[in-house]
């Protein structure tokens, strides 16, 4: 039996270089991970998050092996649920309306906006592909493949992320594997290409999820939001009271 694997990534910092706080955090995780489980789907919560609820992960793969608009989900967003907020919610610190009245809602449109945490990723999307648009077998990794960064190990390992349908076997760490690792997290490797603009996580915005959003939106990817019953709170998160405001702000920007 081979137990689940954890890894711990923390990115090279080198003055010069911005790091681009959440955002290149995640887009070296993408690509790292890329060699280590390859996975088509990825989750992403921060730090000061945590998962309510097991059965939140099985409800957005239905989402996405859905057979009528699956193909064309490029993530699914779950609600942020809060602890400690007085009984009453004086201060509106569950902003019921943004999250059970808006971003529900837009389900009817093209799907809700992506909000940071509690999210499910379809790695194709993050890559900057297009969807499919019902048809699986025609996504393409952009021929100009070098533009991902100069890692043919992550290159190679494009088209066979984007598949759905295969099963993962965790990969053997043998030292090739381990030294392009360590490229694949260094602050120059995205240097002259697109991350952060039209592949990855984006940059330069105090709001890098809602702008990545976007850029899928923009390519015709749909996105779900959703919401569980019984409990209904399959993402929880500490700290609201004292952060009713920055985020919002931050949208306005
Ligand atoms: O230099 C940094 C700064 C932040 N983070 C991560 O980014 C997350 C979000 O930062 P936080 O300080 O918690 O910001 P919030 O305003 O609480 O975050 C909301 O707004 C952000 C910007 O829209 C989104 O990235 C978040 O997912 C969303 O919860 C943190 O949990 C960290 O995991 C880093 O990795 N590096
Ligand atoms: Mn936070």
């Amino acid at each position: 039996m081979r137990l689940p694997m954890l890894v711990y990534l923390s990115r090279e910092k080198r003055p010069g270089y911005n790091h681009q706080k959440k955002a290149g955090a995640m887009n070296v995780m993408l690509r790292v991970s890329a060699l280590l489980s390859n996975a088509p789907f990825l989750i992403n919560l921060d730090c000061d998050h945590y998962i309510n609820n097991s059965q939140s992960f099985r409800a957005t793969m239905c989402f996405m092996l859905d057979p009528h608009d699956g193909q064309n989900t490029a993530f699914v967003q779950f609600p942020q649920r809060f602890d400690d907020v007085d009984p009453t919610d004086r201060y509106a610190n569950h902003n019921r309306v943004f999250f059970d009245g808006t971003m529900l809602s837009l389900n009817g449109l093209q799907g809700p906006s992506y909000l940071g945490p509690g999210t499910m990723f379809r790695r194709a999307a993050l890559y900057g592909m297009g969807p499919p648009r019902w048809r699986a077998d025609t996504i393409k990794v952009i021929s100009k493949a070098k533009e991902f960064g100069k890692s043919t190990f992550f290159i190679n390992s494009m088209i066979d992320g984007a598949n759905q349908e295969r099963s993962i076997t965790p990969i053997f760490l043998e030292e090739s594997v381990n030294n392009e690792l360590s490229t694949l997290m260094t602050c120059a490797y995205e240097d002259g290409t697109p991350w952060g603009r039209d592949v990855g996580w984006v940059y330069n915005i105090a709001t890098e999820d809602v702008v990545t959003g976007f850029r899928m939106h923009r390519q015709g990817w749909r996105s779900i939001y959703c919401s569980i019953e019984p409990s209904c709170i399959p993402w929880h998160c500490s700290d609201q009271p004292h952060r009713a405001s920055p985020p919002s702000i931050a949208l306005v920007r």
